[in-house]
């Protein structure tokens, strides 16, 4: 299983969780990443951590004043881009052309949608992974794979009628081992989660139960 922290805009120590998830990730076999505000993308991925970007703009270098290059992003240590996440949605334009950008900086991608609809489309636009992430869910605590299950299997059905390659990851309300082992018996291949890791007192510890089922 793949678990993507998304700090998002929280206000934690992003150096905290980066390297509580390298030791968790090194002591498991489960690959952690973190996704940290763009400013701070180096100094996350100085402490070991599998790093990525939060978003990265469809621009190339030129006169794009406020955009965040993929190749900016790659030179500060980030391996790998979410795109089109539900508080930072994107036109279909904007997706592909973010895509093309990522690639031209050798990022992995995962595209986020609402739902299997979404998804298939996203899907469509090649990217390595796709994350189906209903957005009433995010930030309740409340895991998808427990709230609604179909979203997840039919994500997963989705992608592989368009792209058996893509991988699909879930998100929005995920805090435990039991809710990472629910989104892999449903298809899953990984987890993006944030408020249980980033608003926890103790980021190691979340990430410690996170993935205990998996060791
Ligand atoms: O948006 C999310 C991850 O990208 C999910 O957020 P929560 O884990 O806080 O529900």
């Amino acid at each position: 299983m793949f678990v993507l922290v998304n700090l998002k805009a929280y206000p934690c120590d992003p150096i905290e969780v980066a390297t509580a998830a390298a030791d968790v990730s090194d002591d498991s076999d489960v690959r952690i990443a973190v996704a940290p505000q763009a400013a701070q993308i180096d100094a996350v991925a100085d402490t070991g951590v599998e790093t990525w970007a939060q978003h990265v703009s469809p621009n190339e270098h030129g006169s794009h004043t406020g955009s965040t290059l993929a190749e900016a992003v790659a030179d500060a240590g980030a391996v790998g881009t979410l795109l089109n996440h539900s508080e930072n949605r994107l036109k279909l334009a904007d997706i592909d052309a973010s895509l093309d950008a990522a690639d031209r900086a050798d990022l992995e991608t995962i595209v986020c949608a609402n739902n299997p609809n979404q998804i298939g489309a996203a899907a469509a636009l090649g990217p390595d992974a796709v994350a189906v992430e209903p957005p009433e869910l995010i930030g309740t605590g409340t895991p998808v794979s427990q709230a609604d299950p179909d979203i997840v299997t039919g994500a997963v059905d989705a992608a592989s009628r368009v792209d058996g390659d893509v991988d699909v990851l879930c998100g929005a309300g995920i805090s435990s081992g039991e809710d990472l082992v629910s989104a892999s018996d449903l298809g899953a291949t990984g987890v993006l989660l944030a408020s249980g890791v980033a608003k926890a007192d103790d980021p190691r510890a979340a990430l410690e139960d996170l993935v205990e089922p998996l060791n």
